[in-house]
């Protein structure tokens, strides 16, 4: 590797890596339609401290919505079947959290091994990792897709254009127009001139590489590389004579840097959760009307409802893609209905990766409220012991009034806000529309 040293450090061992999963070719992902047909791995350099965020915790591992950033990335890349396994580079001191982080969320494919001083180190150990790769059923890839692990939003679509034209070109990478002007200053700290923006371009992750262009970058490249660069695709030019073939990136592909791409992450995260729901009216006839006005209430808040009398049988197939349930009861019905829901949801371990919302909407027939007294405790006993299993309990409490459409927008609102705030503060109240 580097002439300075055994490889991306100067004074390291190659470290044998940590193995924490199952074996990559017995990934549970339905087959699909396979655009890659070679071996591709992935490097995650996620060894920084994110001193730009001013937190004490390194951004990587900021959880939200009970999960840690990286989780995100992982799982994005995860989900591709054509990729075959998955080095995260994390500093030493982060080891055992990431190997938490893996076991709690089930991540498979993955293998930790110790970052560096820098990105570029990181990176490096990264794809050494995957020359020493020892599992029987993960070969040497043919190409490596390096994405820092602070992008959580990436795709199958694109990631596949990367590994096509990477196994091309032996290098390829993702771009987008730049915002800002760049300038170049005087010492003084005066303009020194600036560049015509329409002739560059913000060079993002993630990048592909063959593995013998990225391997040889890394055992050509200089110290000053290892500690002042920023830029695969430079080492790839400089070290390997490859041009890296270029290709424009959607706009989801930014890098979380400070404080505040943290919470636009989330609120990115909790508005992809709340799209759609699942209502379950048991087939009465006001469990359907109200439905019906709820379908058409929430079509204005941007969300989509999908009516079923039960979840047994083809309705099943809601308990594989919703993450939000509203159970319509009417009148003297108990909690039992969303007992039942809690039962399918652990059989499909549905909450494992993101919190599931079950709305418990109790209808009554008459002017009165007639839901007994031990509504509000049943709510909350069964809310909290539900929290712990990542699912978010709320009621909905709606009396039978003349103004029928105006009461359902009302439950209709209430029920968008909990789905899109999943607030754990709200879990097991019973509301009142
Ligand atoms: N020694 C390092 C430094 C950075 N990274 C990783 O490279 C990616 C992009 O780097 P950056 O956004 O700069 O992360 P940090 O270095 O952690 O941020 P900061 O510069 O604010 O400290 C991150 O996933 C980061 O964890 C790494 O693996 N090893
Ligand atoms: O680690 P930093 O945040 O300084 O920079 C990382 C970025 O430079 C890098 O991710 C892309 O520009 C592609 O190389």
């Amino acid at each position: 590797m580097n002439t300075q040293g055994d490889n991306c450090e100067p004074h390291r061992p190659a470290h044998p890596g940590i193995f924490t999963m199952r074996e990559a070719g017995k990934s549970d992902h339905h087959s699909a339609e396979r655009c890659v047909d070679f071996p591709v791995s992935v490097v995650l350099p996620a060894g920084g401290t994110g001193e730009r965020t001013g937190l004490q915790t390194p951004k990587q591992f900021c959880t939200f919505l009970g999960r840690p950033l990286i989780s995100y990335t992982i799982q994005a890349f995860e989900s591709v079947p054509w990729i075959q396994s998955i080095v995260v580079a994390v500093a030493k001191e982060n080891m055992d959290l990431m190997m938490d982080v893996i076991q709690r969320f089930k991540h498979r494919k993955v293998r930790v091994v110790p970052g560096g001083s820098t990105r570029h180190r990181s990176i490096c150990n990264g794809v050494l990792a995957l020359g020493e790769e020892e599992r029987p059923a993960v070969g040497r890839p043919k190409v490596v897709i390096i994405h820092d692990a602070v992008r959580p939003f990436v795709e199958e679509d694109f990631l596949c254009k990367i590994a096509m034209a990477a196994k091309e070109q032996g290098a390829a990478g993702a771009i987008r127009p730049l915002v800002s002007t760049v300038i170049a200053t005087t010492s003084e700290g005066y303009l020194d001139h600036s560049l015509e923006r329409a002739k560059y371009r913000a060079s993002e992750m993630p990048q592909g590489f063959t593995y013998d262009v990225i391997s040889q970058a890394y055992q050509r490249c200089s110290e000053s590389d290892f500690e002042f660069g920023t830029e695969c695709l430079h080492l790839a030019l400089q070290y390997c004579g490859t041009n890296a073939k270029l290709i424009e990136g959607p706009p989801t592909l930014w890098k979380v840097t400070y404080k505040r791409d943290l919470a636009a992450a989330e609120s990115i995260i909790k508005e992809t959760l709340s799209r759609s729901a699942c209502v379950i009216t048991g087939g009465l006839a006001e469990a359907v009307n109200l439905a019906d006005a709820l379908r058409k209430a929430v079509s204005a808040l941007d969300m989509e409802l999908d009516v079923v009398p039960d979840l047994m049988g083809d309705n099943a197939r809601c308990l594989l893609k919703e993450w939000n349930f509203i159970q319509v009861s009417v009148s003297d019905s108990c909690l039992s209905e969303v007992e039942a829901i809690l039962v399918a949801l652990e059989a499909e371990n549905r909450a494992l990766l993101h919190p599931v919302v079950v709305i418990w909407v109790h209808f009554s027939r008459t002017d009165e409220l007639p839901v007994s007294e031990r509504a509000p405790t049943a709510i909350m006993e069964l809310a909290s012991t539900a929290k712990h299993r990542n699912i978010l309990i709320y009621g909905i409490q709606l009396k039978q009034s003349k103004h029928w459409e105006r009461s359902a927008s009302r439950v209709a609102e209430i029920a968008s806000a909990l789905i899109r705030e999943r607030s754990p503060a709200l879990v097991g109240q019973l509301l009142q529309a």
